[in-house]
């Protein structure tokens, strides 16, 4: 094979949340989830790398491992990209082994087993300037000799010693003498044994205990990990941030609003009256337009999230829960899968890879919709500000933030008991005791932090651009026509495709108060959630009263009862109206049959929680 022009191969491989897809990051250019907590990663991904002399590497991002001998299937995935064993897949050239140098002692046992595997290797020591300021020493010579590879001390969020790693990594590719035979084996427990022992050895010749050992860590945890304080604070950052979501966006919020109805207005006066007026203005702008108000609530919850994130606060909320989520049956490697799922489920239901037990892994993919996803948040604020007043209750308290909490709050808790009665109902058993790590507290860069929530805003316009907005067109024509038989009396809707469906579902819907406008919004609203409130807007819209050009939500308050507001948002806890998360599911269970149950449960519930609520609502007056 000619070497110069195969693309010599990069794998970076390490223990959890050492910096690997930060390094992977920069390198590549790539914008990889990187999170101060451990198991981000849980997938390969590959990027290019251009090295200074014009030269061209493929650079492997790996989910963390402690270990060769893998436990769970993101562990296998880091394991088999090392030993080259996936189908059509060579051994990497270069094995980086990124290493967090606060923590060396557990990444040169990795090390020393990936010298085994006998590709040339490269150790990054990342994380140096964590390192040094708590004036850690470490004798970089020695190691490199050690464990007879080059050592690169690299900041991979600041990029430094990024040039010196692919430098360093080409030597060893062009150092190379053909293929090596691995020596890695599973080892004995003697073996292994011998290597704690081996790595205790390298980490007293190389390591000089830190001069200012980190004692701000073990200060903040005592107070954040206190198991009273701990989750009064807990608490306290989940009410802020709710109430963050209603006072701050609302200014944002009016002036997309604005933008919006002018746009149509605009659109409107220039062109002439008749269907493409009509597609655009009433279809296109009010349907797309009643999404993207809530860009400003979407970012504000994801600051709160990615804050947290990067403080290292995620971990510790884990450690919190770990009692309650086992005492509900769950393993503590939920949390994390869980805590993604508030962006979105797919990557939650990835992120349970982590699990090792496959019935403990089952339970978390199956209720890790009921998490409260970013496609909710549309649709609970629009409700919430059609519905519920903006008061002050408790002298500090705002009641639509109060709301939002109490919906996000019953996500969690049903996810809680459902995972309880799967426990009950499928098996038994105790609950795996889990060892939780947790990361250093960081202080989050700004730059990051930016960056981040861009991307969020990014996914959330482009699901506007390319879900929405098709789905948009096909709803307004399917609400358009046929067109209204001579001499009728009733708005147009009445009498199209949209409008026959709507009706004809409508009985099934009847007893938990939804009118058959609320069901056309169902329908297409299984494809994404946000996409019923862009129907909502689309449906009233076309229905076509002139004082209806008012926001959505002012529309609704006169349409709806407050029951019915109610019922329609006890459905968006639980209704599966997502399918490419169903398709994900059945992926990630290779089973249709548990697809099925979830999507059953969850209408289950979905429907029998808006009849209680409208029931209940109605026999309080609020029908
Ligand atoms: N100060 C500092 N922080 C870093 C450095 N490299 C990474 N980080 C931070 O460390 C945390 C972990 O980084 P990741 O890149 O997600 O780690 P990972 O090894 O990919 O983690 P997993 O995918 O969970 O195995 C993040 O908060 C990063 O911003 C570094 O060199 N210096
Ligand atoms: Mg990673």
């Amino acid at each position: 094979m000619d070497m110069a022009v195969r693309t010599a191969r990069v794998a970076l491989v390490g223990n959890p949340n050492s910096g690997k897809t930060a390094l992977f990051n920069a390198l590549t250019g790539a914008h990889q989830k990187v999170a101060n907590y451990a198991g981000v990663t849980v997938e390969r991904k590959e990027g290019r790398v251009h090295a200074a002399d014009g030269r061209v590497l493929s650079a492997l991002d790996l989910p963390g491992t402690y270990s060769l001998r893998a436990r769970s299937l993101d562990e296998e995935v880091a394991r088999d990209a090392v030993l080259g064993a996936l189908p059509g897949e060579t051994p990497p050239d270069v094995v980086v082994c990124v290493a967090d140098a606060t923590n060396l002692r557990l990444v040169l046992r990795l090390a020393l087993e990936l010298k085994q595997v006998g590709r040339p290797m490269v150790l990054a020591l990342n994380m140096y300037d964590i390192a040094q300021r708590q004036g850690l020493r470490i004798d970089l010579e020695r190691l490199s000799q050690e464990l007879g590879a080059p050592v690169v001390t690299t900041v991979a969020t600041r990029r430094r010693g990024i040039a010196e790693l692919v430098a360093a990594a080409q030597a060893q590719v062009d150092a190379a003498v053909g293929e090596t035979h691995s020596q890695w084996h599973a080892p004995s427990a003697a073996e292994i044994r011998a290597a704690h022992r081996e790595a205790e050895r390298i980490m007293k010749a190389c390591v000089r205990p830190p001069e200012r050992p980190d004692t701000l860590t073990g200060k903040i945890d005592s107070v954040l990990l206190h198991p009273v304080a701990g989750l009064a604070i807990l608490l306290a950052v989940l009410f802020v941030m709710f109430q963050a979501v209603f006072a701050w966006a609302e200014p944002a919020m009016q002036a997309i609003e604005a933008g919006f109805a002018l746009l149509g207005q605009g659109v409107a006066a220039f062109l002439p009256d008749g269907l493409l007026q009509s597609l655009i203005v009433d279809g296109l702008i009010s349907g797309v337009g009643s999404v993207l108000v809530f860009l400003p609530q979407i970012l504000i919850i994801f600051l709160f999230i990615i804050l947290l994130e990067d403080f290292g606060y995620m971990a510790r909320a884990a450690f919190l829960m770990d009692k309650i989520m086992g005492g509900a049956g769950l393993h503590g490697r939920a949390f994390i899968p869980l805590l993604s799922s508030f962006a979105c489920a797919i990557p939650g239901i990835m992120a349970t890879r982590v699990i090792e037990a496959k019935r403990d892994r089952l339970t978390t993919i199956l209720i890790a919709p009921l998490m409260t996803c970013s496609a909710r948040i549309p649709v609970y604020t629009l409700i919430i500000a059609a519905f519920i007043p903006s008061e002050t209750v408790w002298g500090f308290a705002n009641l639509q933030g109060l709301v939002m909490f109490g919906l996000y709050a019953s996500g969690i808790v049903s996810a809680l008991l459902v995972s309880l009665v799967i426990r009950k109902v499928f098996w038994r058993g105790a609950v795996e005791p889990f060892m939780m790590e947790l990361p250093a507290y960081k202080v989050p860069d700004l730059k990051s932090v930016l960056f981040n929530l861009w991307l969020r805003a990014r996914i959330f316009l482009r699901r506007a651009g390319r879900i929405i907005l098709p789905l948009m067109i096909i709803v307004w024509a399917l609400s358009t026509f046929p067109y209204p038989p001579e001499g009728a009396t009733g708005p147009a809707i009445d009498y199209s495709v949209a409008g026959m469906i709507g009706k004809a579902l409508e009985p099934l819907f009847a007893p938990i108060g939804f009118s058959w406008q609320m069901v056309v919004a169902l329908v297409p609203g299984m494809a994404a959630r946000e996409v019923a409130v862009a129907v909502l807007g689309t449906v009233y819209a076309v229905a076509g009263a002139e004082e209806n050009v008012g926001a959505l939500a002012t529309v609704l308050a006169g349409q709806w009862s407050l029951a019915t507001g109610l019922a329609f948002l006890a459905w968006y806890v639980f209704a599966p109206q997502c399918l490419p998360t169903l398709g994900v599911v059945r992926r990630e269970t290779g089973s249709l049959k548990w697809t099925l149950i979830m999507v059953g449960y969850m209408f289950g519930l979905a429907y029998l929680a808006a009849l209680i609520v409208y029931r209940l609502a109605v026999a309080l007056g609020g029908g």
